[in-house]
Formats: C-alpha cells, sequence, structure tokens
C-alpha cells in the first residue's frame, strides 16, 4: 500500500468515532480523506468547525456547514493528522502551517482523535522540523532565542498562516520532554503557537498500516 492509501485507511476510521451534533476537522492530506468520507455519512452530523481555510472550502463543497468556533460550544471530537506522534499521543503538527487554530479547535473539543500513517510514529519527537507560528515583527527575535534552546530555527520562507503570520521551522531538536518544552516557547514573547501538542496530547491514535489500522490510546 501507498503512505496515501495508508493515510486514507487511517481516515475512513475516524468515522466511527463521529456521533453527530458540530465536529472538528483539522488540515492536511490525511484529513481531506476524512472530509470526503465525512461527506458520506453527514446526514449525521451538524457541521463542523474547521482549522483551516483550505479544509473549509473543502468541507463546503460537500456541502457540510462550517461553523465559527465563536458560535458554538464544546465540539465534541477533533479529528486532525499530525507529522509525529510518540506512544504517549503527543505530536508535532503544523507541517502544513495550521498549527494556531489547530491548537484552538483541539482545545475546544472533548476527545481529539488524531489520524495517521504508520511512519509517524516516532520514539523521540523532533526528526520533523518544529513549526512556531510568530508575530511578524518578532521573527528575528523569537529565532535567536530558540537558538539559545538547542535548535536551528528556519524561516518558511514565502509562507504566511491563515492569520497572516511567519512560520519558523526548528530544526535539530530531540523533543525529550514535550511538555517542558512546549512551555518553554509558549513563553517566548511574540511566539503565537508552537506546533507541540503535549500539555493537550490526542485521546486516541489511529495508524494505518499495512496489516490495518492499529489504535492506540491515552
Ligand atoms: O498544519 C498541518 C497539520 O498539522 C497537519 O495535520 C499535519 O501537517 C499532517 O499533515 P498530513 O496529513 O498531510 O501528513
Amino acid at each position: 500500500m501507498t503512505q496515501d492509501e495508508l493515510k486514507k485507511q487511517s481516515a475512513l476510521a475516524a468515522l466511527d468515532y463521529i456521533e453527530g451534533g458540530i465536529i472538528g476537522v483539522g488540515t492536511g492530506s490525511t484529513v481531506n480523506h476524512f472530509i470526503d468520507g465525512l461527506a458520506t455519512i453527514k446526514h449525521r452530523i451538524d457541521g463542523a468547525v474547521s482549522s483551516s481555510e483550505v479544509s473549509s472550502a473543502r468541507l463546503r463543497q460537500h456541502g457540510i456547514t462550517v461553523y465559527d468556533l465563536n458560535d458554538v460550544g464544546q465540539l465534541s471530537v477533533y479529528v486532525d493528522g499530525a507529522d509525529e506522534a510518540n506512544d504517549r499521543l503527543q505530536l508535532i503538527k503544523g507541517g502544513g502551517g495550521a498549527l494556531t487554530r489547530e491548537k484552538i479547535v483541539a482545545a475546544a473539543s472533548a476527545k481529539f482523535v488524531c489520524i495517521a500513517d504508520a511512519s509517524k510514529r516516532v520514539a523521540v519527537l523532533g526528526s520533523f522540523p518544529l513549526p512556531v507560528e510568530v508575530i511578524p515583527m518578532a521573527r528575528s527575535y523569537v529565532a535567536r532565542q530558540l537558538v539559545q534552546l538547542g535548535g536551528t530555527p528556519v524561516w518558511r520562507e514565502g509562507f504566511i498562516s491563515d492569520n497572516g503570520n511567519p512560520i519558523l521551522d526548528i530544526h535539530g531538536l530531540a523533543v525529550h520532554d514535550p511538555v517542558a518544552l512546549e512551555q518553554q516557547i509558549n513563553q517566548i514573547v511574540g511566539v503565537v503557537t508552537v506546533g507541540l501538542f503535549a500539555q493537550r496530547p490526542a485521546d486516541v491514535l489511529l495508524l494505518g498500516a499495512a496489516g490495518g489500522v492499529e489504535t492506540i490510546t491515552a
């Protein structure tokens, strides 16, 4: 099976976690498969809150109503992909630049179901460059602070998030204490969001592999 087929397998497995109401929907190639699958059961939900303009457009194309998070209460479930996941269901996210809205929608959801192909599973987070969204004028300042933390930040040139901000990708980190690093980076003035989902990890991880979907729970 191709990596994309494995992503699709995990994405479709997440449909079992949809119980109705308004759900949270993430961003990325794995989530695109989920949205397409969601369209087949759209009569079972009232709509979605999305973590990106791209996902909102795809949801609307399928006739699924997209709500503003401010207009709804807590979401029952949030389904999103990841760039890396460890066995404690802590994640690196933001390869597609949607980390800030993803973290907000995840925080507003009772359950976070993460979907990915099995190649995303790692023992130690950090081989995938850790995204950090920053306020534009703070980009260089934040980069210098990140160097002091032992990483090598690289400006994702030419990219602007849905929120109008640049992103720094930190290379060369071995994240042995994800919660502590998330807190440290959050405290740097000018940081909007770090793509470490450790303080609020996923609740369920569905990993697509050749032998089927592996379900890992917290
Ligand atoms: O900003 C993007 C998101 O965090 C994605 O969920 C993540 O990059 C995984 O994307 P994909 O499903 O395309 O591998």
